[in-house]
């Protein structure tokens, strides 16, 4: 499948995302973020961000359904606070969408027009399908790592087209990672992806025009296996971080893991900046959401990884929102997967 255009569309909007999201970092107020039923944050800068990629592809799409993270019940709340919330979205999305299109950004997209707030609320909740195995659909975490965003660390912005449940193109947005691995306080911001069969890239968000450069894992072999390094969640309640010490042992692993939030882990891992990603399961109900792997298991594959569930079983994103099938995330080079999933069951003594 070519997708071209799609790749090229995914680029500008999660770019523009990324864009909107560090001018809310550099104003964020506490007020802003509100949480979930099920404890997770969420600030003006999901809202916002969610707004302007659905409605953005829904002017190159208008038939692509979207599943998105957030809804916008809270803003459509009669209170003071919640008109504030919808308020500070409403200009963000606007000040966003206002700025003309750039060299290399997408046509059609009517960028450098603002739209009511109709348009904007309504474009957030055309992410509430609930997920298909049939035809295309866009997958989206306008934040993912909200913590991380909060506390100036690691964060993305997530954007998936499947096609009969099958992810064929992902772009990640990782506003703070730095463009260069080798010069951590160098520039940061880089936007990679993948198109299935194609490999994996990067480039640096603010690059619009900018060659796309590819990317590959690091060629770690079972001899060298000791070597590996593991990138893993910094909230111990997102994997079993005791678990995953002792597969370290297993593995003869003596490097410290690398701890940030977010699919930035799938993104370092896909250009050779840590090695192994372990999500293990933390509770028996907890069904890990498409949106937070759709972009990140393409990439690491077109790096030459390969991503699993503890069992071994392929990723299955033709559920519905969740990988309900699925427990846990495996995420290693092809040639160390085995060795890494063996460890894995014997620690966690599954089979
Ligand atoms: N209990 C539990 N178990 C596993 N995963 C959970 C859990 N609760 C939340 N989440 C999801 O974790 C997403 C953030 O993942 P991270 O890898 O960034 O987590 S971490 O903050 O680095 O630990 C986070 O994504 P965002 O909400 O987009 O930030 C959640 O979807
Ligand atoms: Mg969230
Ligand atoms: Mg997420
Ligand atoms: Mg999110």
């Amino acid at each position: 499948m070519s997708l071209v255009q799609e790749k090229q569309i995914a680029i500008t909007v999660v770019s523009r995302a990324a864009n909107l999201a560090q001018s809310v970092f550099k104003k964020l107020v506490n007020a802003e973020t509100v949480t979930k039923k099920d404890k997770s944050p969420v600030t003006v800068a999901d809202y916002s961000c969610q707004s302007l990629i659905s409605l953005l592809l829904s002017k190159a799409y208008p038939n692509d359904p979207i599943v998105g993270e957030e809804d916008a019940k809270d803003l459509r709340q009669p209170t003071d606070e919640s008109k504030q919330l919808k308020n500070r979205v409403v200009d963000l999305v606007n000040a966003e969408l206002s700025k003309p299109q750039a060299a290399g950004e997408a046509d059609d997209l009517e960028l450098g027009v603002t739209r009511s707030e109709t348009e904007l609320l309504d474009a957030i909740d055309r992410g509430t399908f609930e997920g298909s195995a049939k035809g295309r659909m866009w997958c989206l975490d306008p934040i993912d790592g909200t913590k991380g965003f909060l506390r100036g660390g690691q964060y993305a912005v997530c954007l998936a087209l499947l096609i009969e449940g099958k992810v064929e193109l992902g772009v990640i947005a990782c506003p703070n990672l730095p463009v260069d691995p080798s010069k951590p306080d160098g520039p940061r911001g880089v936007v990679f992806g993948a198109i299935k069969g194609q490999g994996a890239f990067q480039r640096p968000i603010s690059e619009t025009n900018g060659p796309l450069s590819k990317i590959s894992m690091n060629s770690i072999t079972k001899e060298s296996i000791a070597q590996a390094s593991f990138c893993e969640s910094v909230e111990s309640g997102h994997s079993s971080q005791g678990d995953s010490a002792n597969i370290a042992k297993e593995l003869n692993i003596t490097k410290e893991p690398v701890r940030m939030d977010s699919q930035a882990k799938y993104c370092s891992i896909s250009r050779g900046d840590g090695d192994i990603y372990l999500r293990l399961p933390v509770s028996a109900s907890y069904e890990e959401k498409i949106w937070d792997h759709a972009p990140g298991r393409l990439l690491v594959a077109e790096a030459g990884g390969k991503v699993t569930d503890i069992h071994n079983k392929d990723l299955d994103f033709s559920l519905g929102r969740t990988l309900k099938n699925n427990k846990g995330v495996i995420v290693a080079h092809e040639s160390i997967h085995g060795d890494v999933i063996k460890a894995v069951q014997k620690v966690l003594n599954v089979a």
